[in-house]
């Protein structure tokens, strides 16, 4: 059974498929203080907040066996990430759900600022009929500066269109294609500043965006512009903001999200020309029970079928790419498994990843994750995950190298991983055959052509006759079936490689006698732990059980 903990008041209808599930319990607690929150992580596999939960490092060192951390929403800001990554501990969010309800907000805030709906609603709600005070501007003709065209923004900017406002989009991901067929204006930032009647922020906060909306960005706006921010405190200075108000060049802001929450500037609070709501961008039924929905199914995905779709602490990939890639991450596991054992279980110091032929055009970084991590759990077992195997490799002091090289080694894809220890290295070449599956094609400097399988013995001798018959012979007296044998030598009567694949395990018995064969110089046996266990489009389970 897994315990999950839902903190922040989520939504009990889109916690459904987890309340319904055998396998989970879940409990719900209010938003608590951190100091209560450690006592009792340390029960839970599993953590469900929104923005309030502040989930500190301090908080992840007693959260012995929490194994993801699903924020229902966009933000992780509450989230101490790189804790979480150092811990192996998986931090997933709802990055579409609340879109819709942020972008409605968003234009709800920008007709109230417009119409001043909020201030005149106080007054006739307090007995007053004040027909003078709140002559409004219309959105009609004006230009919007959309700051961030990510989701939100991008939906802001299509509704906007329908108010018959001029867009302006700025994001440097934004490209002239996607503007034009948006109908919108690919914008910079000084062109917003220059030409906007209204400007709305729809990025991250991060160390870029940080202030982007600060006084030198004021000035140079025009007189009479009105913000909106229902992205992130922060964003826009406050206190630039203020005076930018107070002088009258900047006519007004609607702020739902704040440098410090809960807000309590009066500056903020009091000005009459700031309308402010308390973080309610992502507050609808539908956007709550949805962000609700997705993380639990994925909690769910997660310990049921150790599938990781919205991860923020690894990397991300389209269903397609990563159908694409998932032959090589199975291979790629087994590559390096069995490289940390050629190299005689001694812990590598130094790591290379070379790709080849079609590899090279595709994001490769999840297929260098698991190569990785294959190589580390030989020693570190289950604590490396997908998540955490960068920051062991730089707590371990092992350097790695990735490249990506135009030559094709006579496959269509290659991969090929070298470990060293000193002067010892030992290296894997493999390929993903067409219609033949994975294959190890080079150990060491010599050619071959083996499909992995779970029990292999690796065998150094001399090229002289004879010498695969005494092997089959001797494995044959232990009742060792021998599945496949591949042999490879660099140049004839030279030294040689076999490679067997196995149907059992080979005892340490007839392993000495195997090198008290003349010309036998090294016998090793290399066992893969996961060969039976991968599915396509599925993260593999040794992965998850430490994720
Ligand atoms: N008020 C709320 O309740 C609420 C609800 C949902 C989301 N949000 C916030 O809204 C913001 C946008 O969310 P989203 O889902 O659209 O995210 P998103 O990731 O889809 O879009 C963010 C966009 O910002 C762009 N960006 C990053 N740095 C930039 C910079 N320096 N200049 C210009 N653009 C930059 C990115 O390229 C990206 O396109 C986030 O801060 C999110 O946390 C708030
Ligand atoms: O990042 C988000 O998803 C929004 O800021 C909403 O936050 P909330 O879930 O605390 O309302």
């Amino acid at each position: 059974m897994y315990k999950v903990l839902v903190t922040d008041g989520i939504s009990q209808t889109g916690l459904k498929c987890l309340v319904d599930h055998a396998n989970f319990i879940v409990e719900r607690q209010p938003t608590l203080p951190t100091d209560e929150l450690k006592r009792i992580i340390g029960d839970y596999d599993a953590l469900i907040v929104r923005s309030q939960t502040k989930v500190t490092g301090e908080l992840l060192e007693a959260a012995g066996r929490l194994r993801v951390i699903a924020r229902a929403g966009v933000g992780v800001d509450n989230i101490d990430v790189n804790a979480a990554t150092k811990k192996g501990i998986i931090v997933i969010n709802a990055p579409g759900a609340n879109t819709i309800a942020a972008t409605e907000h968003t234009l709800a805030m920008m007709l109230a600022m417009a119409r001043k709906i909020p201030q005149a609603h106080q007054k006739t709600s307090g007995g007053e009929w004040d027909r003078n005070s709140f002559k409004g501007v219309e959105l009609y003709k004006k230009t919007l500066g959309v700051v961030g065209m990510g989701k939100i923004g991008t939906e802001v900017a299509k509704r906007a269109k329908g108010f018959g406002m001029n867009i302006l989009g700025f994001d440097p991901y934004l490209t002239e294609d996607r503007a034009k067929k948006l109908g919108i204006t690919k914008a910079s930032l000084d062109l917003i500043a220059a030409e906007a009647d209204f400007i709305t922020i729809h990025t991250p906060l991060t160390n870029d965006t940080r202030g982007i909306i600060n006084d030198e960005f004021l000035s140079k706006t025009k007189k009479g512009v009105r913000f909106v921010n229902c992205a992130r405190g922060g964003i826009i200075d406050e206190k630039a903001l203020v005076r930018a108000i107070q002088s009258g060049h900047v006519a007004g802001a609607a702020l739902d999200v704040f440098e410090k929450e809960p807000v309590g500037d009066p500056e903020l609070l009091q000005n009459p020309n700031i309308i402010v709501t308390p973080h309610l961008g992502a507050s609808t039924v539908e956007a709550q029970e949805k962000v609700a929905e997705e993380v639990s199914a994925e909690i769910v995905e997660i310990f049921e079928n150790q599938s990781i779709q919205h991860a923020v602490n690894m990397p991300q990939m389209s269903g397609e790419t990563q159908a694409k890639l998932q032959p090589y991450l199975v291979l790629g596991d087994q590559v390096g498994q069995l490289v940390i054992q050629l190299l005689k279980n001694s812990a590598p110091t130094k790591i290379e990843i070379n790709y080849y032929g079609d590899l090279i055009d595709e994001d490769t970084e999840l297929l260098t994750r698991t190569m990785l991590r294959g190589v580390l759990s030989y020693h570190l077992s289950d604590s490396v995950n997908l998540i955490n195997v960068l920051h062991l490799l730089k707590e371990q002091g092992v350097s790695y190298n990735v490249q990506k090289n135009a030559t094709n080694k006579g496959f269509a894809n290659y991969l090929e991983l070298s470990v060293s220890q000193g002067d010892e290295t030992a290296r894997i070449g493999a390929t993903v055959l067409n219609g033949y599956g994975a294959r190890i094609v080079k150990i060491n400097q010599y050619r071959i052509d083996v499909k992995p399988e779970k029990y292999l013995l690796y065998i150094k001798h001399q090229d002289v006759p004879g010498m695969i018959g005494k092997v089959g012979s001797l494995l044959g007296d232990y009742q060792i079936n021998i599945g496949t044998m591949q042999v490879g030598r660099t140049e004839v009567g030279g030294e040689a490689i076999m490679v067997l694949t196995l149907d059992k395990t080979l005892g340490t018995e007839v392993s000495r006698e195997l090198v008290q064969i003349p010309g036998l110089d090294e016998a090793q046996f290399l066992e893969l732990s996961n060969v039976d266990t991968f599915e396509a489009g599925r993260v593999e389970p040794q992965a998850v059980e430490s994720v």
